[in-house]
């Protein structure tokens, strides 16, 4: 049979990580897809010297390869919402199947794209978007389709895991580790989507809608970063036996589901606590098999490049499948997503860190207790630290029971009017995971 001719656009850390693996695992994948794999054009707009591409045909315009005859398979490996798209939907429009690494694509456009893709009986596929190389979506939408998912919570930023571990163990300071996570390949075009939590709000909007059966809904996802993090939280969340971590959590609740993105402390002896630098996890929790992880580099030229290839060889797989007998895009059946609401961010309940700075004089805890106690929020430990951080200041950390986030917020509110406390003060969400 004829190699399947595929068409990469952009040859960046993953596009060339993914020509790479294609020509030194070339055998090995025909013998796994039935049919060898051709990179039959590529549209870049600079060489890649990781990469030698030997006579493969380049060009600098990405829609020579969309509108290829011969190409068979669309590889979007550019990035962002503009190009991408136009990319995409051509490629669809052309009786293209599409392969992306693209989650800001996937997340912002993906019920757009998937209606048009099914429309024409071509898949679109993008397990590269979540996690780089971690086949969390094969996972989730095939491994563990016997299950109700009641919740996923994973590190899905392999930028802000870098920065925060380097941060931890070596002291390194924010901006040193962020210039190496871009040296490395690792951060997005714009850094700020890793460290301000877009990027894992991206990942966390898809890993939901296959997990729950709901259509993608990234504008309702609550986005916090890693950027006013302090090294004191970090001590003091040592102290009580918990690390932080940058998670994204998707919960189904009675009223609906949880979308959130932000720093959590979680407790230090988890397998996911221990989770460092570049690496991703991501912990399922599904009615029949309980709680499940999931391991490996979420960024990266080949840990990505190695999802993108195995969707590669997945697709070749559907070429000759009935398109309405294949593994729907977003798990469940197009047809039957559930309206099931996201949840806004005051209805969240979960645990809290608080730290809080306040003028050494008598009776501030007493004050601070008394207005946690009126809102009916729980106090599980408290830390009066008599080091001054800065002159006349003391911290008080306090450690929550599970409470509702509008509760939370109207104590924070009060906390912060009192004459003695220092404004803003630090909240951090704890999740316990079991
Ligand atoms: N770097 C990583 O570790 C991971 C990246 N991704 C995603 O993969 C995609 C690609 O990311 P990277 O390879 O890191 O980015 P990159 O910036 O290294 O590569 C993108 C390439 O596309 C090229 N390009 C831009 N516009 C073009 C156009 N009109 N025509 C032809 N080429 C064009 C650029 O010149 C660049 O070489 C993004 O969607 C990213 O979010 C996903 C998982 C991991
Ligand atoms: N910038 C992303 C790349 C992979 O998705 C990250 O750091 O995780
Ligand atoms: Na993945």
């Amino acid at each position: 049979m004829k190699p399947v001719k595929v068409g990469i656009c952009g040859l960046g850390t993953v596009g060339g990580g993914t020509f790479n693996v294609l020509q030194r695992n070339a055998v090995e994948i025909s013998r796994r897809a039935g049919r060898g794999i051709e990179v039959a054009q590529i549209a870049a707009r600079h060489l890649n010297p990781a990469c030698d591409t030997g006579d493969t045909p380049i060009t600098d315009d990405v829609f020579d390869v969309v509108n290829n005859p011969e190409i068979e398979v669309v590889i979007e490996l550019i990035g962002g919402y503009t190009v991408a798209f136009d990319v995409v939907m051509q490629a669809i429009a052309n009786g293209k199947h599409v392969v992306t690494a693209n989650k800001a694509l996937i997340a912002v456009h993906g019920n757009e794209i998937f209606e048009a893709a099914s429309k024409q009986g071509v898949v679109v596929a993008f397990e590269a978007s979540v996690a780089g190389g971690i086949p969390i979506i094969k996972a989730l939408r095939e491994g563990l389709a016997a299950n109700q998912i009641d919740w996923v919570a994973g590190i899905i930023n392999g930028t802000g895991n870098f920065i925060l571990t380097e941060m931890r163990d070596k002291g390194r300071t924010f901006d040193d580790v962020l210039a190496e996570a871009q040296m490395l390949g690792y951060a997005e075009a714009d850094p700020t989507f890793d460290v301000e939590g877009i990027d894992a709000a991206h990942k966390l909007t898809i890993l939901a809608s296959i997990a729950f059966g709901i259509p993608l809904q990234f504008d309702k996802a609550y986005t916090e970063g890693i950027s006013k993090l302090t090294t004191a939280d970090v001590r003091y969340a040592e102290a009580f036996g918990y690390r932080i971590k940058h998670l994204g959590i998707a919960r189904r609740t009675a009223d609906g589901v949880e979308l959130r993105v932000h720093p959590t402390l979680i407790p230090a002896d988890r397998l996911i606590a221990n989770v460092n630098g570049v690496m991703n996890a991501i912990m399922v929790n599904g009615d029949a098999v309980g709680s499940t992880l999931y391991y490996g580099a979420g960024a990266g030229a080949e840990p990505t490049a190695s999802s993108v290839v195995a969707d590669v060889i997945d697709v070749v797989r559907a070429l000759t499948t009935d398109p309405n007998n294949r593994v729907p895009h977003l798990a469940f059946r197009a047809e039957s997503l559930s309206d099931l609401a996201v949840l806004p961010a005051s209805a969240i309940e979960t645990a809290y860190y608080l730290r809080i700075q306040a003028k050494d004089r008598p009776g501030v805890l007493a004050k601070v207790a008394t207005i946690l106690s009126e809102r009916e929020i729980n106090i599980e430990s408290i830390l009066q630290k008599e080091v001054e951080e800065q002159a006349g200041l003391v911290p008080i950390i306090i450690m929550t029971h599970r409470v509702r986030e509008q509760k939370m917020n109207d104590a924070i509110e009060a906390l912060e009017a009192l004459d003695e406390v220092v404004s803003p003060l630090m909240r951090i969400r704890v999740e316990q995971l079991n």
